[in-house]
């Protein structure tokens, strides 16, 4: 971490400093700096591979930079892990779950794996479960490991909420999640900023984003390109054609792939 970088941040719900990460020689993340206001339903948008899941790993404590900072609420997450991840509930890329265990275990184990009361834990997890239309699956024993994508993602998501954190950061948490399921996790995120809270979310999605994000940034090739407010963002065009504009799309020539369907 460089000495500029130990100036305490002013209390954003995130803040990444001139966050760096290198794989070998390719620069995954290039010295990207973000901030997002609290309160803020914030999307964070971009090709693949243009470096968002290594920075939301960096930013939550799951992957070390090679140099930079980042803040939650103002607190170190690397300088000062217990407490930063204390206020963060996240959902990961290709979250790793236990697989013998069910939804409900899951959420038991992970409540108590946070010093939550037993009786706590207990109540959120069954309105969780209720929630998120798992309980039928909890009622039939059925483990992790014989979960959906979209049931994984929804149990990701539980874990993520269930010790209430302030800030929530969630990869592609609207992934293989039904229509049902997502306008349930909407009312919950919506409410969660109401009351609040911060939420960050990348998506591929561009019309999801501009339905509920109030902020968003557009990452390509490990940088911000560009970040504020959504309407700052998108500049009076809908952000699709701006983040095409922006990052620019491949031309198919008419000879290119002439052989699909021929
Ligand atoms: N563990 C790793 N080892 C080597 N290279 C990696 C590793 N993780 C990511 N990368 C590379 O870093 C770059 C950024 O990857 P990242 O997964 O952060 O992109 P992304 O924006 O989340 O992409 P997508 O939208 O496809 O999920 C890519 O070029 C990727 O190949």
């Amino acid at each position: 971490m460089t000495e500029n970088n130990s100036i305490p941040s002013g209390g954003a719900a995130l803040e990444l400093r001139a966050l760096r990460r290198e794989f070998g020689d390719k620069v995954a993340v290039d010295d990207i700096d973000l901030v997002v206001p609290t309160g803020s339903f914030y999307g964070v948008v971009g090709p693949n591979g243009a470096g968002k899941t290594t920075a939301l790993s960096m930013a939550v404590g799951l992957l070390r930079p090679s140099s930079g900072a980042a803040f939650v609420l103002g607190l170190d997450v690397w300088s000062d892990p217990v407490e930063a991840k204390r206020r963060l509930g996240v959902l990961p890329d290709g979250l790793a779950l236990p697989e013998r265990l069910t939804g409900g275990e899951l959420l038991t184990y992970w409540g108590r794996f946070r010093g939550m009361p037993a009786d706590v834990v207990a109540a959120r997890a069954a309105e969780l479960l209720r929630i998120l239309e798992l309980e039928e699956a909890e009622s039939l024993g059925t483990l992790v490991g014989e979960y959906s994508t979209g049931m994984r993602k929804k149990i990701g998501l539980a874990t993520a909420l269930l010790h209430s954190p302030r800030v929530l950061v969630l990869d592609e948490p609207y992934e293989a999640v039904d229509p049902v399921s997502a306008r349930v996790l909407t009312r919950i995120l919506r409410r969660f900023t109401e009351t609040g809270g911060s939420v960050i979310i990348s998506s591929h999605v561009m019309a999801l984003v501009e339905q509920l994000c109030d902020h968003v940034a557009i990452v390509a090739d490990g940088k911000v390109i560009a970040q504020g407010t959504l309407d700052e963002v998108r500049g009076g065009r809908s952000l699709d054609d701006r983040f095409v504009e922006l990052v620019g799309a491949p031309e198919v020539g008419e000879e290119e792939l002439a052989w699909i369907g021929g």
